[in-house]
């Protein structure tokens, strides 16, 4: 696979542009600091750390928002970044307003996905309330692996102001993550959606990040051919179509819903 950590140079450089951009984005908008989920995962740890260093603490809210299916774990660890960063935070449980969804239209009770995606749905009421009230804006945690292959909901994580580290493939956030002293025990955990029990992303997508990540930078990001890739990376052509096929089916998640053209 292709080594894709950056140099020491460069992980200062990325600190940099992105704790810059977080600023950036912040003033523009004219805004009173940033709003973010917060899992106890690298993801929301990491851009958790970048907005504290772009705007100091007093300007990043964390919502910790545990669901019935979320370990206790995770919603430590994501207290506790809270707590290590000094940003003010509350606990709100997203349940109750699962359990809502599916009173009011109980047919999807039991789907698994469309209860799972209807959590992370929720929690994207809750930061944009904060945001609302607060005048913030929503930081996104979506990395590069994730975006490109789809791996996050429609309106539901997806749905932020802004994506801090959504040029990095996987293996660079937890590089960086370690880089601005994320604890390891943090910056080595295993991906997990959480939207349901046992998920863990590797395991859906039915790739490794290892593997994702090297695809993604020689053939989807990078000019090689689905061969030459495959030759490349050591991997079954098959590999790199799935991935292929897992990019080019999410692409109307990363556009604005279309519109019929104006006539004239
Ligand atoms: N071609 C197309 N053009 C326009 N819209 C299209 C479409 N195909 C589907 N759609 C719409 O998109 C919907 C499907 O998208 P969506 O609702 O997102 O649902 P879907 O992509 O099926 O599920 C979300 C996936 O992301 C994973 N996830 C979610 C959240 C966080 C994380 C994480 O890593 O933490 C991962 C989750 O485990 C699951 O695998 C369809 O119901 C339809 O409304
Ligand atoms: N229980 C939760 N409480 C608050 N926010 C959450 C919770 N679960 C998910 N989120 C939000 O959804 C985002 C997407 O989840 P995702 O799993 O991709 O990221 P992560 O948990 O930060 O990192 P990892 O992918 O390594 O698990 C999180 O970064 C976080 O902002
Ligand atoms: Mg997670």
């Amino acid at each position: 696979m292709l080594d894709l950590r950056f140099s020491e140079a460069e992980l200062e450089r990325r600190r940099e542009h992105i704790t810059e951009f977080i600023r950036s984005q912040v003033d523009a908008a004219d805004a009173d600091g940033t709003v973010l989920g917060l899992s106890g995962g690298i993801d929301s740890t990491l851009t958790a750390h970048l907005a504290v260093e772009a705007l100091g603490a007093e300007n990043v809210h964390g919502l910790v928002l545990p669901a019935r299916v979320s370990s206790e774990g995770n919603m430590s660890d994501a207290e506790r970044v809270a707590q290590d960063l000094e940003i003010s935070y509350d606990v709100i449980e997203v349940e109750p307003i699962v359990d809502a969804l599916l009173e009011a239209y109980p047919e999807a009770e039991g789907d698994r996905e469309a209860v799972g995606n209807a959590r992370a749905r929720a929690r994207a009421v809750l930061n944009y309330l904060v945001a609302n009230h607060e005048e913030r804006l929503v930081l996104g945690t979506g990395n590069r692996s994730e975006a490109a292959v789809g791996y996050f909901t429609k309106y539901g994580d997806g749905a932020v102001d802004c994506h801090p580290i959504g040029n990095l493939y996987k293996a660079q956030v937890r590089q960086l993550a370690r880089h601005v002293g994320v604890p390891e025990e943090l910056a080595a955990k295993t991906a997990t959606a959480e939207l349901w029990a046992d998920q863990t992303d590797e395991d859906e997508m039915g790739v490794s990040y290892e593997t994702l990540d090297s695809i993604l930078a020689t053939h989807i990001d990078g000019p090689l051919s689905v061969d030459a890739t495959a030759r490349l990376l050591e991997v079954e052509a098959e590999t790199v179509e799935k991935v292929r096929g897992m990019y080019e089916r999410s692409e109307h998640k990363r556009r604005a819903p279309p519109a019929p053209e104006p006539l004239d």
